[in-house]
């Protein structure tokens, strides 16, 4: 392997790097940082953890050093908490550029946005939502003239998940230089390589970690099946367990949705668990905060949704828990590599219940590596498990005293506003199709039952004609 400076890299950004304590430049910067310094578009897939983000921002620094303006980069990520750490990489490792960043995400402030927009950044970092905002409502920015536009998380940029942001990406491809380097990176590029091609266009470098697994050696991947209704006392048994075993221990418990996010939180804090929540009903602000506390481990758990799944580096964090098993092994790759990051241990637990066997298969069968079951003293489980069962339910009523399910309702018609949708017109439509759905429904219910009671009839028929040619024969034969 070699080392930075014969990568291309100049002296002050080398001397930049060791005092963040990167020596040596990890596979994916050997292979892409070149790449990137002789001008190609470049695509990178290695594993979570492997320094992916350094294999950009130093190419782009190097770059902006021999020719500095704004705005010279973009950079989009799909969450907002990612793109602030991204800035951070850029602003510690371009310090003695006196580099000056920009953070574009939804949430926050958009009139101090347009402000630093307007002041030539050199490096935007954005999520697409805000980005496309600010682009439909101003002209007081130009990025006409960027070298670099870098997708971060790539693949999940442009797959049309919950969040969609095809059409933000369009609003911003359509401001954007044709010539331009373009710099695609994840952990699970290869999941959609094709549509990725297409927005590199200039015959991509193409760099994929050599390796049979997707996940990493460091990382201890384990499986706890149990029933749904012994999950929460199997969870609350693991910390309780990793807090008598550790001093110095992080946990990321990942949940499905949002209002799980909030009971579970509620429910550990009344076990005395230091706990803290990120999802997206929460105000950014709160979500920043309670990162931040997390990070400074003030808080030793945090409960997330999958806005925490992709990027997040928190090197303290040495278990994630997966509450639900994710639904797609793409999810649950990023999600475990929230731990076992850069070279350090670190130990996955999935809840798997009878319900979700397969989706376990079709995770080990895409990391290629087989889940082993996490031992437990299932005594010890039971011996708790109406304790955590009312506890829920307390913490089920007392949410429902919450105004939640309303805000999210808010936040739904919100989100449709900003879509350019009359929320009545929507709620109308849905219903329309709900109804339609249940008739449709109804209808096939019909058809089945007339197609049994037809078949049951031919039976029936069939039966009785046989009956009748037995009968028939043995008075046939009789003498
Ligand atoms: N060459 C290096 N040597 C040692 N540590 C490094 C090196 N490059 C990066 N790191 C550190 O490794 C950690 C993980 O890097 P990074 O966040 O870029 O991972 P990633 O590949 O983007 O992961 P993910 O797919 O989860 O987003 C960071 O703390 C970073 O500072």
């Amino acid at each position: 392997m070699s080392d930075f400076v014969s990568l291309g890299l100049s002296d002050w950004l080398v001397k930049q790097c060791q005092q963040l304590g990167i020596n040596k430049p990890t596979p994916v910067q050997d292979n892409c940082v070149p790449a990137i310094l002789e001008g190609r578009d470049c695509m990178g897939c290695a594993k979570t953890g492997s320094g992916k983000t350094a294999a950009f921002v130093l190419p782009v620094l190097q770059k902006l050093s021999e020719d500095p303006y704004g705005i010279f980069c973009l950079v989009l990520t799909p969450t907002r908490e990612l793109a602030y750490q991204i800035a951070e990489q850029f602003r510690v490792l371009g310090k003695p550029l006196g580099l000056r960043d920009c953070i574009i995400v939804g949430g926050m402030d958009m009139v101090t946005q347009a402000l630093e927009l307007s002041n030539q950044p050199h490096v935007v970092v954005a999520t697409p939502g805000r980005l496309a905002d600010h682009i439909r409502s101003s002209n007081t920015f130009s990025m006409s003239k960027i070298k670099f536009l870098i997708l971060d998380e790539a693949d999940r940029l442009l797959e049309q998940g919950c969040t969609d942001f095809t059409k933000d990406l369009e609003v911003i491809l359509g401001i954007l230089p044709a010539k331009r380097q373009t710099l695609l990176f994840s952990a699970t590029l290869t999941d959609t390589l094709q549509e990725l091609k297409s927005i590199a266009m200039n015959k991509p470098f193409f760099w994929e970690s050599k390796s049979e697994t997707r996940t990493v050696e460091e990382l201890d991947q384990r499986y706890i099946l149990t029933p749904e209704k012994v999950k929460d006392a199997y969870l609350i048994h693991l910390i309780q367990k990793f807090t008598d075993e550790h001093d110095d221990w992080s946990i990321i418990i990942f949940t499905n949705t949002c209002k799980s996010c909030q009971i579970l939180t509620m429910m550990l804090r009344e076990f005395n668990f230091p706990t803290i929540s990120l999802h997206s009903m929460m105000k950014q602000k709160q979500r920043f905060a309670n990162l931040a506390k997390f990070k400074a481990s003030v808080y030793k758990i945090l409960i997330a949704t999958d806005v925490a799944a992709r990027g997040l580096d928190i090197p303290t964090v040495q278990v994630v828990i997966n509450h639900n098993t994710p639904g797609l092994p793409k999810i649950y790759i990023h999600r475990v590599g929230r731990t076992a990051r850069a070279g350090r241990n670190g130990v996955s637990i999935t809840l798997v219940t009878q319900y979700d066997i397969h989706l376990v298969h079709s995770i080990e069968e895409q990391i290629q590596t087989k889940l082993k079951e996490y031992p437990v003293e299932e005594k010890e489980v039971l011996s708790i498990l109406t304790q955590v069962n009312v506890t829920r339910r307390e913490c089920e009523i007392k949410l429902e005293s919450t105004d939640f399910d309303e805000k999210k309702e808010i936040n739904k018609r919100k989100q449709l506003i900003l879509e350019g949708k009359d929320p009545d017109l929507e709620a109308r439509r849905k219903a329309e199709l709900e109804k339609i759905k249940s008739q449709k429904k109804k209808f096939k219910q019909k058809i089945q039952e007339h197609i049994q009671r037809q078949k049951r009839g031919q039976l029936k028929k069939k039966l009785m004609k046989k009956k009748q040619m037995k009968n028939k024969k043995a008075a046939q034969e009789k003498p």
